[in-house]
């Protein structure tokens, strides 16, 4: 496999007019973000979409894709990535990287427009690089490491079209917010000492 592959790739998927293509788009600058960004693909799974890893074999309903791709190493890639976006049926693109110059999501964004990058700065030092945006070139981001909440953007970026989608979302926060009513009861009842060692179990 090799980067000029994976172009070909993108510009393939872009011209084919498949039916069936991922909704969201998670690209991060290495695998070695793989744990800040793993966020995003859960935050989407817990809303029901489905990763897809074979485009030959596209899941049915909403799904995301997840790609290694760096404005640094791999420029190249970056733009045919971003540029083939729209084309390639995708709604949304998360794009996290870290470092203190974390480039890909603000050139994704750049490139990509008119679909909406959401930047994901994988370490606080990476966030000012990320948002860092001039007026006219947009860019949606969460705070450093907050890749689940950028999952959760790009739901309600599909939902505005989608009232099932809207519901799931609802219900999520609802969850969520069963979940303090639960762990503060829990907190109350066992005492500080009790609850700490509960949770060292
Ligand atoms: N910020 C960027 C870009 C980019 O912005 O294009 N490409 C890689 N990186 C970042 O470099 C860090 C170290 O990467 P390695 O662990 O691969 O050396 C990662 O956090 C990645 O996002």
């Amino acid at each position: 496999m090799t980067v000029q592959d994976l172009i070909d790739f993108f510009e393939a998927d872009a011209e084919s007019n498949r039916d069936q293509t991922p909704d969201v788009g998670i690209v991060m600058g290495s695998d070695s973000d793989l744990d800040t960004m793993a966020g995003a693909a859960e935050a989407l799974t817990d809303l029901g979409f489905t990763e897809e890893t074979d485009p030959e074999n596209p899941p049915a309903g909403y799904s995301f894709e997840t790609w290694v791709v760096s404005a640094h190493r791999t420029p190249d890639l970056m733009y045919a990535y971003a540029d083939t976006a729209g084309d390639r049926g995708l709604d949304v693109v998360i794009a996290g990287a870290g470092g203190k110059s974390a480039d890909l999501p603000n050139m994704t964004a750049s490139i990509a427009y008119p679909v909406p990058v959401i930047g994901v700065p994988v370490q606080e030092k990476s966030v000012d690089s990320v948002i860092g945006m001039p007026t006219g070139a947009p860019l949606t981001a969460v705070d450093a490491g907050k890749s689940y909440n950028a999952g959760l953007s790009a739901a309600q970026v599909l939902a505005r079209s989608d009232s099932d989608l809207e519901a799931r979302l609802e219900r999520l926060h609802d969850d969520r917010r069963a979940g303090v009513a639960e762990v503060s009861r829990d907190l109350h009842d066992r005492g500080v000492e009790g609850f700490r060692d509960r949770r060292d179990d």
